[in-house]
């Protein structure tokens, strides 16, 4: 039932909400071709810092290398959106249906004692969702549910430098984003796009470069 699959919208409540800034940039869509905003990520490489190189062109799981960096700190998934809806034309095309077919959306904040350092947009076709069981995810991580699945496979990894608009919808103010990467899993017939972007709060609590 799509109404099982629907949570409501959570407001933010970071505690370090003066972290954030309003400085978005429009949302700039992409896929190499025609949205060249996404550029494969070897090709972002040289504007890129070998320091950040190691966080976006890695294919294992972010959940665990965030918890791992965060060493004392303690990892939660902030749960800002999970609905049905359409997908943008980008992320349609990234997952090869037609922009019209309905999603599961999945939007959230990877925060580290209480600070967002990723947030993340997820678009699955709702057709390929049947006995997958994300629709009770809640706030467990999806990565450490999709790196438990022995068949995943993990496309290229594409990389925009362009701000995430789906979180200015949700927040008033929104820490910067440094680099934004995406990549379309494969598992069971299922193929999930899972957009990360690295915020500068990240960079700031890691000692990270600005690019
Ligand atoms: C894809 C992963 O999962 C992380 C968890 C997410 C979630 O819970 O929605 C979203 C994006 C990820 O950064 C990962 O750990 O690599």
């Amino acid at each position: 039932m799509l109404t099982a699959l629907e949570t409501p919208v959570i407001a933010p409540t970071f505690r370090q909400a003066s972290l954030f800034s309003d400085q978005l940039c429009s949302y700039q869509p992409c896929s190499y071709q025609l949205f060249p905003h996404w550029l494969p990520v070897a090709a972002a490489r040289p504007g890129m810092s070998a320091s950040w190189w190691q966080w976006v062109a890695s294919t294992d799981s972010l959940t665990t290398r965030l918890t791992v960096a965060g060493g004392a700190k303690a990892f939660r998934v902030h749960l800002l959106r999970q609905t049905i809806g359409l997908p943008r034309r980008d992320e349609a095309l990234a997952l090869g249906i037609e922009p019209r077919r309905y999603a599961w959306l999945r939007e959230v904040a990877l925060c580290l004692d209480d600070t967002p350092w990723v947030v993340a947009r997820s678009v699955a076709p709702l057709s390929q969702l049947q006995g997958k069981g994300l629709e009770g995810l809640g706030e467990r991580s999806l990565g450490s549910w999709l790196f438990r699945q022995p068949d995943l496979v993990r496309g290229p990894l594409y990389a925009t430098r362009h701000q995430p608009r789906f979180v200015a919808e949700q927040c008033a103010s929104l820490l910067g984003s440094v680099w934004g990467r995406r990549s379309v899993f494969q598992h069971s017939g299922l193929s999930l796009l899972v957009q990360e972007y690295f915020l500068s709060s990240m960079a700031d609590d890691l000692g990270l470069p600005s690019r």
